[in-house]
């Protein structure tokens, strides 16, 4: 997956307004001035390294090509429900192709204004987008101006969890027909979040893993390349790395995978390299550390549940008796394992400047965490005070796949999205998931909802 590349600016740079008139952004950029010059020849198998590949042919925005293309793979059933299951009354054909053709939508333009290039909305199909970081990013984009189809097959997500001005599209992303489907929209980008995301479970059943995030997202990809879609950000993970060679660890680093949970996100990374390589699609990959935390409407909730802040506030809240601590004999500060919490809010808000920072580049790898290594059992005690409850543990072995510890630099968000973790106290953090976490039990939520 890309690296900063050499002599190309990002789009969007810390200090620079989002806003700013497509023109202006895009020759500061390098894409106005003139066409890039041509690509050699690839001469291996592999994917050259960042820093060394080529430019590309031709220029990547033929946009009447795409257009072509675009009208070309819409149409089919217009499949198009709420978040509440409602149905939702079709666009006609024209409307979404002329949309997309001007990459925006009328009625939208007066908020539009610091969206996609300066002045136009995104329309993002957003994979998982029932599921916690997939919802939370959904309901960011709304927020941001753009508009949002969610696909999900709510098999783990929650419909609830979709927000109310969203489309919803049920049904697996494997599926090319589904996600025809929801390409009816007219989408010009994805956030891809459907997948597996429990590196404990894909040591078990390491086939599923590989299956639903490699196979799942090339699947994907073969229709949204068809389509024409512009900008592809893939939900990737910490997990790539295994065990760090070195603290904080860097997007450069060695990606060796403890678990299978990591090497399926880590081959999907290489197929979108490729992809991107060999057509016009812009990628990203956004590689998190530990989610954590809610937002009023959005928090964590797996069935089963896996994560430790999850497990640790079902203790407090009395639905479980203890937690159980995976490994005490780790080589950190109280031997249990380390890991980077970054605030769910925070990963939404990189989604939506990733979007954005893709009209500038083409490929970007970037780490995302809160910037701060925290222990098992610092969780445990952040827990403690925020609850009030003793919080009883047990020590118990270690976790099949687990690296000792993991904590991001999150310098190239910082330089290339002008990204910034908002939420970096563990008790504020923590404090955000119980009052989640409680709301939703006074409402009767299951995990099944
Ligand atoms: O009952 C539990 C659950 C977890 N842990 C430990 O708590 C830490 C965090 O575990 P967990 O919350 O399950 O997260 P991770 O396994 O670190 O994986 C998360 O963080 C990864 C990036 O680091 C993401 O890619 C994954 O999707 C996400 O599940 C680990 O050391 C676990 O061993 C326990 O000790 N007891």
């Amino acid at each position: 997956m890309a690296r900063c590349r050499p002599g190309r600016r990002p789009t969007e740079r810390p200090g620079e307004p989002r806003g700013e008139p497509r023109a202006v952004r895009a020759s500061r950029c390098g894409r106005a001035a003139a066409a890039p010059p041509p690509r050699r020849a690839r001469p291996s198998t592999a994917p050259p390294p960042f820093a060394a590949r080529a430019p590309r042919l031709a220029p990547r925005h033929d946009r009447s090509t795409r257009f072509r293309r675009l009208v070309a793979a819409v149409g089919g059933k217009p499949h198009d429900v709420n978040a509440r299951g409602r149905a939702r009354p079709t666009r006609d054909r024209p409307a979404s192709v002329e949309f997309a053709r001007r990459g925006g939508n009328r009625e939208n333009r007066h908020r539009t204004e610091r969206c996609f290039d300066g002045g136009v909305t995104m329309r993002v199909l957003v994979t998982g987008g029932a599921g916690y970081i997939g919802s939370v990013t959904a309901a960011a984009l709304i927020d941001a101006g753009h508009e949002v189809t969610v696909l999900d097959d709510l098999s783990r997500g929650h419909r609830e969890f979709v927000p109310d001005a969203a489309s919803l599209v049920i049904g697996d992303v494997s599926d090319p027909g589904t996600v025809h489907r929801a390409l009816d929209e007219g989408l010009n980008a994805c956030v891809h979040f459907a997948g597996r995301i429990e590196a404990g479970e894909s040591m078990r059943v390491p086939e599923t893993y590989f299956a639903a995030n490699t196979g799942g997202t090339l699947r994907l990809l073969e229709v949204l390349v068809g389509a024409g879609i512009e900008r592809f950000v893939l939900s990737s993970t910490a997990a790539v790395y295994g065990d760090p060679v070195r603290l904080p660890i860097r997007e450069d680093d060695p990606t060796e995978p403890t678990n299978a949970y990591g090497a399926s996100k880590l081959l999907a990374e290489r197929a979108l390299e490729w992809v991107s390589e060999l057509r016009p699609l812009r990628v990203a990959a956004l590689r998190y550390f530990n989610a954590c935390g809610a937002t009023p409407d959005r928090g964590e909730l797996h069935d089963p549940e896996t994560h430790l802040i999850p497990l640790v506030l079902e203790v407090a809240a009395g639905q479980r008796d203890e937690i159980a601590v995976f490994g005490t004999d780790y080589p950190t500060r109280d031997g249990t394992c380390v890991r980077d919490y970054v605030h769910v809010a925070d990963l939404a808000d990189a989604h939506v400047r990733a979007l954005e920072a893709l009209g500038g580049r083409e490929q970007l790898v970037c780490n995302l965490g809160g910037g701060a290594g925290v222990s098992v059992h610092e969780v445990i005690e952040a827990a403690r005070r925020v609850t009030g409850h003793p919080i009883p543990v047990r020590t118990a072995e270690r976790r099949p796949g687990d690296p000792a510890e993991l904590v991001a630099s999150s310098d190239r968000a910082r330089e290339v999205l002008g990204w910034e973790p908002h939420h970096r106290d563990l008790d504020a953090i923590v404090a955000s998931a119980w009052d989640w976490h409680r709301h939703r039990l006074s409402d009767g939520m299951t995990d099944s909802t």
